[in-house]
């Protein structure tokens, strides 16, 4: 599941995961919840990854939350050159603590990269925050693909959180970040990881 601000990118990252095409020109906010699914070969296994898109805007924070609960991993995102949208990451994380499964698997992406006249944060402001709470991060765009098969194949890698619903403990991740941290530094080119 894509979560994180509106216009921060969502759409487009998955649609470019998807389709393999950047969706420019008018933003067409999401409204409540969409989803596309994509098939991927994981170590010779065909997995169907069906990938939901929520809406950042703050008046369908409601829809949204009824998904967390089902999510297996959670893509968060901020704009690189939004600093609200990274400012908004605590209260983002905030939200998954409250909504989503205790081991959901969570990925920090600062997207926009390609926008580097625009970039008002910092990438180690991004890998920052991503060490503080244990988080894989990595600096993605929907508009050149830098990143974007490596973040979704990163999740899809990823074993599925147990069902149980339990308070996650932010500071402290539990394991299956730490495969996933693994998985990013062995696959990934000028990506980083952030153990705490
Ligand atoms: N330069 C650049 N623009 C991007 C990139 N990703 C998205 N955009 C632009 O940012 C705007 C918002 O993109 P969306 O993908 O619709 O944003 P969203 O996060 O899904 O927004 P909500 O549906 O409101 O939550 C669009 O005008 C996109 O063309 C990117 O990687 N680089």
């Amino acid at each position: 599941m894509l979560v994180g601000d509106s216009g921060v990118g969502k759409t487009c990252l998955l649609v470019r995961f998807k389709d393999g095409a950047f969706l420019a020109g008018t933003f067409i906010s999401t409204v409540g919840i969409d989803f596309r699914n994509k098939v991927l070969d994981v170590d010779g296994v065909k997995v169907k990854l069906q990938i939901w898109d929520t809406a950042g805007q703050e008046r369908f924070r409601s829809v949204t939350h009824a998904y967390y609960r089902d999510a297996h991993a959670l893509l968060l995102l901020y704009d690189v050159t939004n600093k609200a949208s990274f400012d908004n990451i605590q209260a983002w994380l905030t939200e998954i603590h409250e909504y989503a499964q205790h081991n959901v698997a969570l990925m920090l992406l600062g997207n926009k990269v390609d926008s580097a006249q625009e970039r008002v944060v910092k990438r180690e402001d991004g890998e920052k925050l991503a060490k503080e709470y244990g988080l894989p991060f990595m600096e993605t765009s929907a508009k050149t693909g830098l990143n974007v098969d490596l973040a979704f194949t990163a999740i899809a890698n990823h074993p599925p959180p147990h069902r149980e619903l339990k308070q996650r403990s932010m500071k402290a991740p539990s394991e299956p970040h730490f495969r996933l941290h693994d998985y990013v530094k062995r696959e990934g080119q000028g990506t980083s990881c952030c153990r705490p």
